[in-house]
């Protein structure tokens, strides 16, 4: 029976490369792939991952249809075995019912891969709409760390330097940039609850208003 499935996790786990990898394992069988990206961090018509694989995509527009554009393609005698979108959070709830579709009516494999919620932890309503129609939510299996070293469940924005809980949803960006730029970075709960990045646990570690805690004491302390 064909799928869709919704890859999901925080940013940098590895969703871009399961997509790539998808492809690769999918195409070197003979099968054809249609595959989708919409504001990746390499460009318009890019899907990309951190460990350097790119592919050519097609650039998701606010008015494409996706089961007009596959019916369109397979009537003109194209082919599409599979479907692949990336970011799929940035798309409208109306393209995943869409996406829906071509799995239902097309019977296609839709493979989309997002994250769930955006840095004041908000469900995208691409995503939200995914995890209500989706016949499968795989969450990623090499997890993502928060500072702290538990698993890094929440997407932090940093502006300045400094985590901030407003502002546009939608920032196109990336996790390790330089501090006068706007940035990301993946925390636990706990952390992303005290706003507590990296950097701010960096800085309260060296305050001489704080007394120098050792690690098992500050968990103590934490979990208090
Ligand atoms: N230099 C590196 N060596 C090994 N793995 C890396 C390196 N850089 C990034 N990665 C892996 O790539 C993951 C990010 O992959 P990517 O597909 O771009 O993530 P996502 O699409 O979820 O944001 C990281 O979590 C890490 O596992
Ligand atoms: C949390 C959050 C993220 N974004 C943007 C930042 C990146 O461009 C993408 C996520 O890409 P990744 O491949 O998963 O790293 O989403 C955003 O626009 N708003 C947010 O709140």
């Amino acid at each position: 029976m064909p799928e869709l499935v919704f890859f999901s996790g925080t940013m940098d786990c590895g969703k871009s490369t399961l997509a790539l990898q998808i492809e690769h394992n999918r195409s070197a069988r003979g099968l054809e792939g249609m595959i989708f990206a919409r504001d990746d961090r390499a460009g318009a018509g890019k899907l990309s991952s951190r460990l350097g694989l790119v592919t050519e995509a097609i650039e998701v527009a606010d008015e494409l249809d996706f089961y007009a554009h596959l019916v369109d393609h397979l009537s003109q005698g194209g082919r599409a075995d599979y479907v692949i979108v990336d970011e799929a959070q940035f798309l409208a709830p109306e393209q995943i019912d869409q996406l829906a579709r071509v799995v239902d009516d097309l019977g296609l494999d839709v493979f989309a891969f997002g994250i769930t919620t955006d840095f004041r932890t908000k469900l995208f309503p691409g995503s939200q709409r995914l995890v209500e129609l989706a016949d499968r939510i795989e969450v990623l299996q090499v997890e993502a760390l928060c500072w702290c070293g538990a698993r890094a469940t929440h997407n932090a924005r940093t502006v300045g330097g400094h985590m901030v809980v407003e502002g546009a949803q939608v920032v196109v960006g990336d996790v390790n940039q330089a501090p006068d730029e706007v940035g990301y970075e993946v925390l636990c709960r706990r952390h992303h609850r005290r706003r507590m990045t990296a950097a701010a646990a960096h800085a309260s570690a060296l305050s001489p208003d704080v007394l120098p805690l050792d690690g098992d004491t500050v968990g103590t302390l934490e979990r208090s």
